[in-house]
């Protein structure tokens, strides 16, 4: 049993040509299985064309909202951005996980939390920008960037065996701030389907498996946050809403 939410934010047009494009890439494709979940895991998945249009406020609202909501049980909130345009000038991961740290420093917390922010993988030029120029191994045009940044923040009155999670992850980033499928061919760096939505599986198996490094959590709620509109095309060209309907199906 599952249900997931989706939220959409604004929709928008797509030339002729890319809807072509979009329309061959869905007769070609694959499909994967289903993503699993419980109605113990409930997972939102937030639309919306364009960008600044409150996509990753919205997700923001919802961290905050849940993981101040809780009582003395522990919760932890999964926040996934799978593709990040724009990236490292845009990283809505590094978004939520410095807004919510910002937010919780000045509030009175039933737990503490153990907020983490981890980004996988870039684009050659994204990873450049990040490292000034120095990148490691690369792997199909990606290079494994590793960046990644945590804290806890504490309640008043000292150390708790018990803790909260804010769990941030974008899967991978391009460093021009285009829809996806641009970014991937301009950068010679595309992602197939099934390859981002493995990642995804695993990295919303985090929260389904109970498993924390820090305590056991009683309430999990995941967001994944996507680069665009329901039609918008994904890295590989497929358009969004296909992608990700194993995660919604
Ligand atoms: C630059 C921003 N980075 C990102 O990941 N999303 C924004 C842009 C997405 C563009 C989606 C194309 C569209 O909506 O048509």
């Amino acid at each position: 049993m599952f249900r997931i939410y989706a939220l959409p934010v604004l929709t928008c047009r797509r030339s002729f040509s890319e809807r072509t494009h979009c329309r061959l890439y869905r007769l070609l494709s694959t499909h994967p299985t289903p993503i699993e979940h419980t109605l113990s895991h409930p997972i939102y998945v937030i639309w919306g064309a364009n960008t600044g249009v409150g996509k990753t406020l919205v997700s923001t609202g919802l961290a905050a909202s849940f993981l101040s909501s809780s009582s003395l049980s522990s919760s932890k909130f999964i926040y996934i951005k799978p593709v990040q345009t724009g990236f490292p000038a845009d990283s809505d991961s590094g978004f939520v996980y410095s807004k919510l740290s910002e937010i919780f420093v000045h509030r009175k917390l039933q737990l503490p939390i153990f907020a983490s922010n981890h980004v996988i993988k870039a684009s050659v030029p994204a990873s450049e920008a990040v490292f000034r120029g120095e990148i490691g191994k690369l792997e199909g045009g990606f290079c494994d960037l590793g960046r990644y940044e945590e804290t806890k923040l504490h309640r008043d009155g000292g150390e708790s065996l018990v803790c909260s999670e804010l769990v941030c992850k974008t899967f991978y980033g391009w460093r021009e701030a285009v829809s996806p499928h641009l970014a991937a061919q301009r950068e010679g760096a595309v992602v197939e389907d099934s390859e981002l939505l493995g990642m995804l599986k695993s990295g919303l198996r985090i929260g389904l498996n109970g498993g924390s490094e820090v305590g056991h959590n009683t309430g999990v709620l995941s967001v994944v946050e996507t680069a665009g509109g329901v039609a918008s095309p994904g890295p590989s060209g497929s358009l969004q809403c296909d992608l990700y309907r194993w995660v919604i199906n």
